[in-house]
């Protein structure tokens, strides 16, 4: 019996503005992976979306794969796996996350190590550096993280997120490490105390569904935001342009470039035809929120 595995795995977005680091949603945009075992490790990537040259040795997938099985003290198999992706590189749409939790399931099938979520979440976001992106897309739905003194890292995670969202892709990259470069040391005591305050009220308005509320504190992060704003295009003119049209509040995703606006569900599809020729450069669409998570298939066939 010959073993194939479908893997996909869902992107997302990270901060929601305020939940800087530990606010993660997953979107319904996908990186998916079909993986057959053989001697030698192979990759064909069959999109736009993915590295046009890549070395075997470097590749994300592969990286992640390999230390997962270095780990677990288990020989990674030689495999081949064919990639395709709706997710454009560093446009702040988690692709990097996406990609090590596509290497973790990886080693996870192929290695039969039987890998918890918990596990899974947890090892994606030491391998990331943070929770927000890779607990979205292990688990799917609204995820918020921290990491305890110890390592440990505890997460809530809900599917229940009734309203809509869009996102402005512009059509250049901004790498998460370059955009993190802006961002300073420290923040001055009563600083941090406001910025805290204002990520206390996102997370309870996205938990108690006060969507309205959740778009007005989108919009007043204090960690990131005000560092970042000047890499991301037309980030004022988006931000305003979205509020007239209707949205409750509009974010960077993740580390930018892409923005994000949360709105009322039947609002989406009118606001995406809206913006389209306000923004003409940007590929502009509204994204469902994914409610899987990472998901895999076995097809077995007779050799
Ligand atoms: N599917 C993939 N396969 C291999 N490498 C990937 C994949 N997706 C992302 N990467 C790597 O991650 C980088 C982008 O990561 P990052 O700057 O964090 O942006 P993003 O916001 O998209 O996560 C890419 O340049 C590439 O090196
Ligand atoms: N919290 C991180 C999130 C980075 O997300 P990405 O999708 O841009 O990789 C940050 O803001 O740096």
């Amino acid at each position: 019996m010959a073993k194939t595995w479908s893997i996909t795995v869902p992107g997302s977005t990270a901060n929601l503005g305020p939940g800087f680091d530990s606010i993660g949603l997953a979107l319904g945009l996908y990186l998916k992976l079909e993986v057959t075992l053989q001697d030698e490790w192979e990759f064909e990537h069959h999109s736009v979306h993915l590295p046009e040259k890549f070395t075997v040795e470097e590749h994300l997938v592969y990286t992640v794969a390999k230390e997962v099985a270095e780990r677990f003290d288990v020989e990674l198999p030689g495999c081949k796996i064919v990639m395709t992706s709706e997710l454009p590189l560093a446009r702040g749409l988690g692709s990097s996350a996406s990609a090590i939790v596509a290497g973790i399931e990886v080693a996870n099938q192929v290695c039969e190590l039987n890998l918890t979520l918990e596990q899974k979440y947890t090892l994606a976001s030491r391998i990331e550096g943070h929770p927000d992106n890779a607990s979205a897309s292990v688990c799917g739905g609204l995820t918020i993280g921290a990491s305890l003194p110890n390592g440990d890292l505890e997460l809530i995670h809900t599917q229940d997120v009734q309203a809509a969202f869009a996102v402005f892709i512009p059509n250049v990259e901004l790498k998460t490490a370059e955009a993190r470069k802006v961002l300073p040391a420290q923040y001055d005591k009563a600083y941090a105390v406001h910025a805290s305050a204002n990520a206390n009220m996102l997370t309870a308005a996205l938990l108690t569904k006060d969507y309205k509320r959740a778009g007005k504190f989108m919009e007043h992060d204090l960690f990131h935001e005000p560092f970042r704003a000047n890499l991301i295009p037309n980030y004022h003119e988006i931000r305003q342009t979205a509020k007239d049209a209707g949205a409750y509040g509009t974010a960077i995703s993740g580390a930018g470039p892409t923005v994000i606006s949360l709105l009322p569900i039947e609002k989406v599809t009118a606001f995406v035809e809206k913006m389209k020729p306000l923004f003409p450069t940007y590929d502009i669409q509204a994204v469902r929120v994914d409610t899987k998570g990472v998901q895999v298939e076995i097809h077995e066939t007779i050799n």
